[in-house]
């Protein structure tokens, strides 16, 4: 490493002076966060004084405020998002002193689900790993955890399914949404031998996102999907032959060693989660909602559907099929759009197209994701 040629005296001095101009602004810091963190817990008290049942101290609609507040207010040089991600922290932790909520993923610990729950709730809530969709669900539901994260849709592969038919049955709210761009890399532990690799463990769906790149670098190599990219990067712990595709968190998590970055075939490639709970969200000011909704089969149906969104000025941001698996669910519409439920133009057309639908549901109003 180069050696620094020694400071002037000057230099020295205007060093120093800045420094001590850090200390006293970490000071000022350290004081209003406190004073904040206060305001939060009599927040609290006025949430207990208020409720007559369970108390919702987790409020998504203030946060995202606070968080689009932060960036709008933002001068620089830090950029918004980098501005957000640091208000994101001190609000997960005024949080955690009213209540320490739980929050139950897709596990194991390293996942992308991981990494989307931190980033949506930040490093002060106590994050539960599960070992599939189904289960975060029923977590949630049981009272075990206060909220939960499960992958949605994938930019490159398309719509989780699994995720979409657990919300047909259950009665949980989607109460707010998190975009995380993936990065995919190819790692191995330190007994691997590198020239030697005979098998590739992945998910099935990052296996998909980087199928070029495997056909080009390791055509033979037998890729091997299981349940999650952390589950993989656990498997080549102890395998010589074998390496793993995974993100950033897991290749941290596993202490495994990166031999290719970003390997993902679409460079562009995110997936977007859901946070789902048992409440019904007020609006943000800029919010999203989600439906299912089952139609008769007859000539026209997905016509009807979506007239009155187009009339009624909805932007529909999302459409799904799924198959339905009961009698009267012939169609079922997972669909997406911009605005809160209880928007005027929207209550309307969620009203005409009820008299046309077999049966409809409303999965939730959510903020947009802010960060
Ligand atoms: O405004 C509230 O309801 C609060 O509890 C305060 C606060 C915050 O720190 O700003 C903390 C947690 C909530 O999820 C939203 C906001």
């Amino acid at each position: 490493m180069a050696e620094d040629k020694p400071m002037s005296e000057s230099e020295q001095q205007q060093l120093l002076k800045l420094r001590d101009r850090i200390d006293a602004i970490d000071a000022d810091i350290g004081r209003l966060i406190s004073e904040r963190a206060q305001c939060a817990q009599d927040v609290a008290e006025v949430k207990k004084a208020h409720s007559d049942g369970d108390i919702v101290y987790y409020r998504p609609e203030r946060e995202a405020q606070v968080l689009r507040k932060a960036m709008d207010r933002n001068k620089g040089p830090l950029d918004d998002e980098e501005m957000a991600r640091l208000f994101r922290e001190i609000m997960s932790a005024c949080l955690a002193l009213e209540q320490p909520i739980k929050v139950a993923f897709l596990g194991p610990e390293g996942t992308f689900t991981e990494q989307a729950a931190l980033k949506h709730f930040g490093h002060s809530a106590v994050s539960i790993p599960m070992s599939a969709i189904d289960e975060v669900f029923r977590e949630v539901e049981a009272g075990a955890a206060n909220y939960g994260v499960v992958p949605v849709e994938n930019s490159t592969e398309g719509v989780v399914n699994h995720t979409l038919d657990n919300f047909m049955d259950s009665g949980l709210k989607i109460c707010g949404e998190v975009e995380l761009r993936i990065h995919q890399h190819l790692m191995v532990s330190d007994i691997t031998k590198t020239e030697n690799i005979t098998r590739i463990y992945s998910h099935s769906q990052s296996l998909a996102q980087c199928r070029k790149w495997l056909d080009a670098h390791y055509p033979n190599a037998e890729r091997i999907a299981v349940n999650s990219n952390a589950e993989a990067a656990k498997r080549v712990k102890g395998e010589w032959n074998a390496a793993a595709i995974a993100g950033e968190m897991a290749a941290d998590r596993y202490d495994l060693k990166k031999l290719a970055e970003k390997i993902e075939d679409q460079p562009d490639n995110s997936t977007r989660f859901l946070i789902i709970g048992t409440e019904e969200v007020p609006p943000s000011g800029c919010d999203k909602s989600s439906v299912v909704i089952a139609m008769h089969n007859e000539p026209g149906a997905l016509h009807n559907l979506l007239e009155p969104f187009h009339r009624h000025n909805v932007d529909l941001t999302r459409v799904e099929t799924r198959p339905s698996r009961s009698g009267n669910w012939n169609y079922v519409f997972f669909i997406d759009f911009e605005g809160h439920i209880t928007d005027d133009n929207i209550a309307a057309a969620m009203k005409e197209i009820g008299e046309k639908a077999s049966d409809i549901k409303v999965l939730g109003a959510y903020p947009k994701a802010v960060l």
